[in-house]
C-alpha cells in the first residue's frame, strides 16, 4: 500500500501551554476548521473532544495527552493537503512528566499563551523542556478578546522571561472586545473572521489605515529576521530592501527549525479568530519528520545506532502513552521513527526482551477512532492488543533490534499509603495499580517492609488524587488512603575508609563466613550510586563480588537514619576474606549489609528533603503577609516582580511545609492570590527538622 501522503507533508506538533491558556479550546477549533469535527465542544461544558476522560471533563483540565490527527490544505486551499498530528499536552505542573514525554515524540510545538497573563511560571518549565529536546517552536497568543489583552507585551515577556527570540508574523487588529482579526505581515493584508459561521469563513481586506505604520515596522522586523538565515538571503535583502513571500518563509523556516527564532501569531480561539492562520504557520514553519535528526539508540551489540525517517529502514517506534479508551480498550500510542508497521505484525520490545503482536491499529480523529492497516515512518497512531509494553519502551523489527534512548522520568516526591476497603478490593487494587504504573512512569508503588502497607508515590497531591480516583472509576476499587507524606532521602557527607562487615556463624555443622571491608565516599547530587571492587589477589573470590554489591544496594534502600533511600554515594570494596567451606553468596551479602550500615553511620549521614519552587501572584496589599508566611515555612525568598499591578513572589520552600497551602493562601488574601509550585531540588534538612523526621519514623 503506498503512503497516503509523502512524509514531508507530515507535521507532528504538540500544543503546549500554561493551565487555562486555552490549549484545549485551540485544539478543538483546529479539529473543527479542518473538518474533523462538525460541532464545537466548549471546554466549560465538558464536551471537548480531547478531554474525554471523566475526571478531565469534571475538572475542566487536560491531564492526558492524546494524539489526534487532521488534514489541512491551507487557508486558501493552496497547499497540497498536509497531515497534522496533534499531541495534546497538559498544563498542570503535577503532570510535567506528560509534557516531557510528549516533547520526546513531537517534532515541533505551538506554545499557547494567554494574552493577559502572558508567560507564566509553568510556561518557563515547558520552555526549558522544549529546549532540552531541541523542539522548534512557534507561539500563539490566545485570548486576544480578553480585558487587558496585549500582544506586544507578551512578545516582550518572551524575551525577558524565556530569553526567546520571538518574531511576530502577524499583528492583531484591535484588542479586547474590539479584537477583529490579524494583519498577515507576509502577505500584507488584513484577515477578518466571520462570527456567524463560527470563524469557518474569513475574508481578506487591505490593512486598516491606522495600522499601516505599525504593520510596516513589524514586517521590516520579520523580513530582517528571515534575511539572517543565509548570506544569499541577506545579500538579496540588502540589495532590494525586501524579500519575496517565499523567501521570507524559507528564511523564517530555516531559523525556526534550528531554534534561533520563534515566529509569533495571535488570535482568540474562543471567539473563533486567528486559528487557521496559525495552522498555515504550522505547515510553513514547523518541521516535517524529515527535518529532524535521525533517532538514535543502541543495537543488539551495544553499539550506537541510528534510524532515519524512511519506510525502507527497519521498523522502530517508541511507545509514548498508554491509555484505556472507553470504546476500543487499552491503547498504546506509538511514534514510528522508521519503517512500516502493519496490523498483525510481530514486534520486538527491546527493553523487556519480548515479542508482541500488533492487533489493530487506530488513529484518533476528533471523536472517531479510525482503524488503519499500517503506519509508516514519521507517523503517530495507537496499537490495540499490546500486553506488556510500558511508556518509553522501544518497539522494533525483531531482525534489526534497536533500543531508542529512554525518556528520563523524575523521581516522585510525595507518597501515601493505600489500603483496600474489602478483601474483594484487594486483588483488584493490585492489578489496577500495576496498570496505572505502566501508563505513568512518574507514578510508583511499593510495599513498606515494616508495615506491609502499599505505598504509592507521585509528583504531587493532585497527581495521586487522580490516580486514586481513576482506580475507583475505571477499576471499581474502593480504597482508604493515608495522609500524603514527603519522600525524603538520605545521603552521606563524609568519606569513611576501610570499615569492616562480617557475617560469621560457625557453631556445629556447616557454617557461614563472609567478610568485607568497605570505603564510602559522597558523590555529587544526582549522580546516584556507584560500586567498585578494588580488592587484589582474590581475597574475596570473584563469584562473591556481585553478592557484595547486591547487599549494599539492599541496604541503600532501607536507609540508615530514618529508613529512606540513600542516594549519591560510592562504595568501594577494598579488602575481605573468605572460608573455603563456609563462604556463600548469602554470607557475603549479609556481610556487605552490616559493613555498609556500620560505615554509613560514621559517614555523617543526613536527611535530604524535596524543595519546591513556589511562585505566588498576589495583590499588593497582601504581599507582605504572603512573604512573612513563606518565611515561616522555611522558605527562601528569591525575588519579587510586578505584573500588571500584582506582585509576583518567588521562593524556594521545602515541600513538607507546603501541605494545605492553598487554603492558607486563600484565607490570607480573601481568595485573590494564586500560586504554583514545582519540584526544584533536594536539599539537606536542618538538624531540628531531621530529628523530627527520624523520630516520626521510629514511632
Ligand atoms: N476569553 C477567552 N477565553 C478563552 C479563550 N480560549 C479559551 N478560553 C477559555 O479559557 C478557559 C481555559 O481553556 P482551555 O482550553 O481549557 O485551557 P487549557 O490550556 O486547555 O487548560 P488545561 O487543559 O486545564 O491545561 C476555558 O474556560 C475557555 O473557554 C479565548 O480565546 N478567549
Amino acid at each position: 500500500m503506498p503512503r497516503p501522503l509523502p512524509i514531508e507533508r507530515y507535521r507532528n506538533i504538540g500544543i503546549s501551554a500554561h493551565i487555562d491558556a486555552g490549549k484545549t479550546t485551540t485544539t478543538e477549533r483546529i479539529l473543527f476548521y479542518t473538518g474533523m469535527s462538525h460541532k464545537l465542544g466548549e471546554v466549560h461544558d465538558g464536551a471537548a473532544t480531547t478531554d474525554w476522560m471523566a475526571q478531565e471533563q469534571e475538572r475542566g483540565i487536560t491531564i492526558t495527552s492524546a494524539a489526534v490527527s487532521c488534514y489541512w490544505p491551507g487557508m486558501d486551499g493552496s497547499f497540497t493537503p498536509h497531515r497534522i498530528n496533534i499531541i495534546d499536552t497538559p498544563g498542570h505542573v503535577d503532570f510535567t512528566i506528560e509534557v516531557e514525554r510528549s516533547m520526546r515524540v513531537l517534532d515541533g510545538a505551538v506554545m499557547v499563551y494567554d494574552a493577559v497573563g502572558g508567560v507564566q511560571p509553568q510556561s518557563e518549565t515547558v520552555w526549558r523542556q522544549a529546549n532540552k529536546y531541541h523542539v522548534p517552536r512557534i507561539a500563539f497568543v490566545n485570548k486576544m478578546d480578553r480585558q487587558g489583552a496585549d500582544f506586544f507585551r507578551v512578545v516582550q515577556m518572551m524575551k525577558d522571561r524565556l530569553h526567546a527570540n520571538p518574531v511576530p508574523i502577524v499583528i492583531p487588529i484591535g484588542a479586547e472586545e474590539h479584537f477583529a482579526g490579524v494583519v498577515d505581515l507576509n502577505k500584507m493584508r488584513a484577515i477578518y473572521w466571520d462570527d456567524a459561521s463560527q470563524g469557518m469563513t474569513f475574508s481578506y481586506a487591505p490593512i486598516p489605515d491606522e495600522l499601516q505604520a505599525l504593520a510596516a515596522e513589524w514586517r521590516e522586523n520579520m523580513v530582517a529576521a528571515a534575511a539572517e538565515a543565509s548570506e544569499a538571503l541577506m545579500d538579496r535583502y540588502l540589495e532590494q530592501g525586501d524579500l519575496s513571500e517565499e523567501e521570507v518563509i524559507a528564511g523564517l523556516r530555516h531559523r525556526t527549525l534550528i531554534g534561533e527564532i520563534q515566529p509569533m501569531l495571535c488570535g482568540s480561539a474562543f471567539k473563533n479568530k486567528g486559528v487557521q492562520r496559525m495552522l498555515d504557520a504550522v505547515i510553513e514553519l514547523m518541521p516535517s519528520p524529515l527535518d529532524v535528526p535521525p533517532v538514535s539508540g543502541v543495537n543488539e551489540k551495544g553499539e550506537h545506532d541510528e534510524r532515519h525517517a524512511d519506510d525502507d529502514e527497519p521498523f522502530s517506534a517508541l511507545a509514548f502513552k498508554l491509555m484505556s479508551d472507553p470504546y476500543v480498550g487499552q491503547l498504546t500510542f506509538v511514534r514510528v521513527y522508521s519503517g512500516v508497521l502493519r496490523k498483525g505484525d510481530s514486534v520486538w520490545n527491546a527493553v523487556k526482551g519480548r515479542k508482541e503482536r500488533i492487533g489493530r491499529i487506530v488513529q484518533m480523529q476528533a471523536n472517531d477512532r479510525i482503524e488503519i492497516e499500517e503506519i509508516r515512518a514519521g507517523d503517530i497512531a495507537a496499537c490495540v492488543g499490546l500486553k506488556e509494553v510500558t511508556t518509553g519502551e522501544t518497539l522494533c523489527d525483531p531482525n534489526a533490534v534497536i533500543t531508542l534512548e529512554r525518556m528520563e522520568f523524575p523521581d516522585p516526591v510525595i507518597s501515601l499509603s493505600i489500603e483496600p476497603k474489602t478483601k474483594a478490593d484487594q486483588e483488584k487494587m493490585g492489578l489496577a495499580l500495576q496498570r496505572l504504573a505502566a501508563e505513568d512512569p512518574s507514578f510508583r508503588l511499593h510495599t513498606d517492609e515494616e508495615s506491609g502497607q502499599t505505598i504509592i508515590s507521585g509528583m504531587g497531591e493532585l497527581h495521586l488524587e487522580i490516580i486514586v480516583d481513576r482506580m475507583k472509576r475505571e477499576f471499581g476499587v474502593e480504597a482508604n488512603i493515608g495522609r500524603p507524606q514527603v519522600t525524603y532521602r538520605e545521603t552521606i557527607r563524609k568519606t569513611v575508609r576501610d570499615v569492616e562487615g562480617k557475617f560469621v556463624r560457625q557453631s556445629g555443622g556447616k557454617g557461614q563466613y563472609g567478610h568485607v571491608v568497605l570505603t564510602l565516599e559522597p558523590q555529587a547530587a544526582g549522580v546516584g550510586f556507584a560500586f567498585e571492587d578494588a580488592t587484589k589477589g582474590g581475597v574475596v573470590p570473584r563469584e562473591f563480588i556481585p553478592s557484595v554489591e547486591k547487599g549494599i544496594r539492599e541496604a541503600l534502600n532501607s536507609g540508615v537514619l530514618a529508613g529512606y533511600p540513600v542516594v549519591d554515594l560510592k562504595a568501594t570494596l577494598t579488602f575481605g576474606s573468605y572460608h573455603d567451606v563456609d563462604s556463600s553468596e548469602m554470607a557475603f551479602r549479609m556481610a556487605a549489609i552490616f559493613g555498609f550500615k556500620a560505615a554509613a553511620k560514621q559517614a555523617d549521614p543526613v536527611i535530604l528533603e524535596p524543595v519546591m519552587q513556589v511562585e505566588v501572584e498576589t495583590p499588593e496589599e497582601y504581599a507582605g503577609g504572603v512573604m512573612g508566611d513563606l518565611s515561616s515555612r522555611r522558605g527562601t525568598l528569591q525575588g519579587m516582580d510586578e505584573r500588571f499591578g500584582a506582585r509576583i513572589i518567588r521562593a524556594e520552600v521545602p515541600l513538607s511545609e507546603m501541605f494545605g497551602y492553598a487554603t492558607t493562601l486563600r484565607s490570607m488574601s480573601q481568595g485573590r492570590a494564586t500560586y504554583s509550585m514545582e519540584f526544584a531540588h533536594y536539599a539537606e534538612a536542618p538538624r531540628n527538622v531531621a530529628e523530627e523526621i527520624i523520630a516520626a519514623r521510629a514511632e
